[in-house]
């Protein structure tokens, strides 16, 4: 026993993972709704993984309407320990070129369109996200994309997320990079505070597909491009995940070093008297933990 889960949240071309055994596949339904796609529920050198297609199988949910809440909530409980994103970006720096992994450590969101709390009237919660990332997570990603033998892999970086689905006019990227971001994607907001949320410890792996559109020597940013690049970032994705099973089962799992599966026990404001009966109930995968009560599977 490694005491490891882990969560995988593929995002585009990433629809499913190769090489797992015991493989079940569950649709599950949550009090936020119905997760992006069914949960495919596996072991990968001897870890249990749960894995989630973002966009579902075909790419059928846009990133501004993917359920994110519902995608956490499937999640957390499903058991899983440590969450990884695996996303495909654009590039707001020179040195990242198309293929590079960045192992994402800050965000700036600039989504406008999303749920981006479990919480809300009846029962409200201020969690930190100074630190949006676990670091032992993130360093084991890091460890894994070499290990992968990916060229360039980037041990920290700025993610901004925008809200999409059209990309950005040069105006945007120029500021973006004004800004000092390092790469550009749509979904992992509100993901990264959601799963702080539920005190899962989440990181990204951000892999570069293209320049968006703030390089005057080359084309703007175009979807046929991305995907071709995709193919090549998958595969070694694919590998990545094998490489961090291997390191998982190498090491029984302690807790995170930052505190982040206790988050919630300074966060929640709202009087137990003063709490929406319905909210908490909806939050028992959430936040049963510190409301006292037993999640439903
Ligand atoms: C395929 S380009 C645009 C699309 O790809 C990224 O999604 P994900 O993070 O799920 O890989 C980006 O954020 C956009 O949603
Ligand atoms: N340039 C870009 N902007 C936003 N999301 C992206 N995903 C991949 N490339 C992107």
């Amino acid at each position: 026993m490694s005491g490891w889960t882990l969560g995988i949240i593929g995002g585009s071309g990433l629809y499913r993972l190769e090489g797992l055994e015991d493989v079940r596949t569950e649709r599950v339904f949550t009090p936020w709704g119905e997760p992006s796609a069914p949960l495919v529920k596996a072991r990968l050198n001897g870890v249990d993984l749960v894995f989630l297609s973002r966009h579902d199988a075909g790419h059928r949910i846009p990133p501004g309407d993917i359920n994110y809440r519902a995608n956490i909530d499937a999640m957390k409980r499903a058991g899983v320990t440590d969450l990884l994103s695996l996303s495909a970006c654009g590039s707001l720096r020179e040195e990242l070129a198309p293929g590079a992994f960045v192992v994402v450590d800050q965000y700036v969101d600039r989504t406008f369109a999303r749920e981006k709390s479990f919480f809300g009237p009846g029962c409200v919660a201020h969690v930190s996200m100074a630190r949006p990332v676990c670091s032992r997570l993130s360093a084991m990603a890091v460890a894994a994309a070499k290990a992968a033998g990916v060229e360039t892999v980037a041990p920290r970086g700025t993610y901004l997320a925008m809200e999409g689905p059209q990309f950005s006019t040069k105006a945007e990227s120029h500021l973006y990079r004004s800004w000092g971001m390092d790469v550009i994607g749509m979904t992992n907001m509100p993901e990264a505070k959601l799963a702080r949320e539920a005190e899962l410890p989440y990181a990204s792996v951000a892999m570069v597909t293209d320049y968006d559109c703030w390089k005057d020597d080359l084309a703007e940013v175009d979807i046929t491009d991305v995907l071709a690049v995709l193919k090549g970032n998958v595969a070694r994705a694919q590998d990545l995940v094998r490489a961090i099973t291997r390191a998982m089962a190498a090491h029984p799992r302690t807790p995170s070093p930052d505190g982040i599966e206790t988050v919630l026990d300074t966060a929640i404001l709202t009087a137990p008297d003063a709490r929406d009966p319905a909210l908490v109930a909806k939050l028992d995968a959430v936040a049963g933990r510190v409301l006292g009560q037993t999640t439903q599977k």
